[in-house]
Parts: C-alpha cells; structure tokens; sequence
C-alpha cells in the first residue's frame, strides 16, 4: 500500500507566563478528543507558514505576527505519512478561542503528558519538557 503524504502545519503558541494554548480535537476527527496544537494541512500552491496563519485565523481566532519553525519531521501513521511543520508562536493579535467550537486552554509546558496528544506529538512535547526542566 502506498500511504498518501499529507503536509500538517501546527502553532505552539506561548505566552509571556510560559504557559501554550492547546484545543481538543473534535468529534468526527481523527484522533477525537486529543490534544493538540492548533494548526492543518498546508493547501495546494500555500507555504507551510501560510497554512500556519491562515489556520490559526481559521480555528482559534488569532493573527499571527511572528512564527519560528521549531521542529520539522515526517511521522508515519497506519494509512498516512504526515510532515509537520511545528511553529513557536510567541507574538499574535487577539485571543484565542476554539472558533470551531473545540475547546481550548492554556497549559504550562512543565505540565505538558505527551500522552494526552496524538503519537506524532511525542517528539515535540519531549522537547518542550526538556527545555523547561533543565
Ligand atoms: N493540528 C494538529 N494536527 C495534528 C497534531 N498532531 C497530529 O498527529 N496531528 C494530525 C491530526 C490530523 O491527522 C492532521 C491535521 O489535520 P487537521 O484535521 O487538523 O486538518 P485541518 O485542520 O486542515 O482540517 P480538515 O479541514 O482537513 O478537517 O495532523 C497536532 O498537534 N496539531
Ligand atoms: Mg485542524
């Protein structure tokens, strides 16, 4: 079988207190109920950055200012490969909300559990963790 490989572009978004902004996925998605950092696919003809800021407008409500790739990586699902694009976001306007009626809040990164996310997250989460406890 020949998995499709889709492009995924996702905000860490942090703010001055340390703490991210994280949304459930919704019911009828993949990975329902999982956390997450907002974000989606990348479009035909957009960059990943593009997707980045048309998706965190789209999903909680917020322009992004300013975006710095944080981590790039392919993870292999059972029926699809992803390539993510996940951004530190530490400059926006507005506040987020889950605009798609997801549920939302802010965590402190010590508080992270990579378990809560989808297996993909683990690299990233693992990382964040990392950073704040030492
Ligand atoms: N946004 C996001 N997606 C993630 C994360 N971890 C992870 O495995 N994923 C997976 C779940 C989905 O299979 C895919 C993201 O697609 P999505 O469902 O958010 O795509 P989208 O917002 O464009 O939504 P849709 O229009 O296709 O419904 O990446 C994460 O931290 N954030
Ligand atoms: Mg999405």
């Amino acid at each position: 079988m020949i998995k499709p490989i889709v492009k995924v572009s996702a905000g860490i978004i942090r703010d001055e207190f340390g703490q991210i902004y994280l949304t459930q996925r919704l019911e009828g998605q993949d990975f329902a109920q999982s956390l997450e950092f907002p974000g989606g696919k990348v479009e035909e003809g957009e960059t990943p950055k593009q997707a980045l800021i048309r998706e965190l407008e789209e999903e909680i409500d917020i322009q992004v200012l300013s975006a710095v790739l944080f981590e790039e990586f392919s993870f292999e699902y059972p029926t699809k490969i992803i390539h993510f694009y996940f951004y530190l976001v530490e400059q926006w306007f507005g506040t987020p909300f889950g605009r798609e009626g997801q549920e939302g809040e802010w965590i402190a990164q010590s508080e992270l559990d990579a378990g809560q996310f989808p297996p993909a997250n683990k690299r990233v989460i693992d990382r964040l963790l990392l950073e704040v406890n030492n």
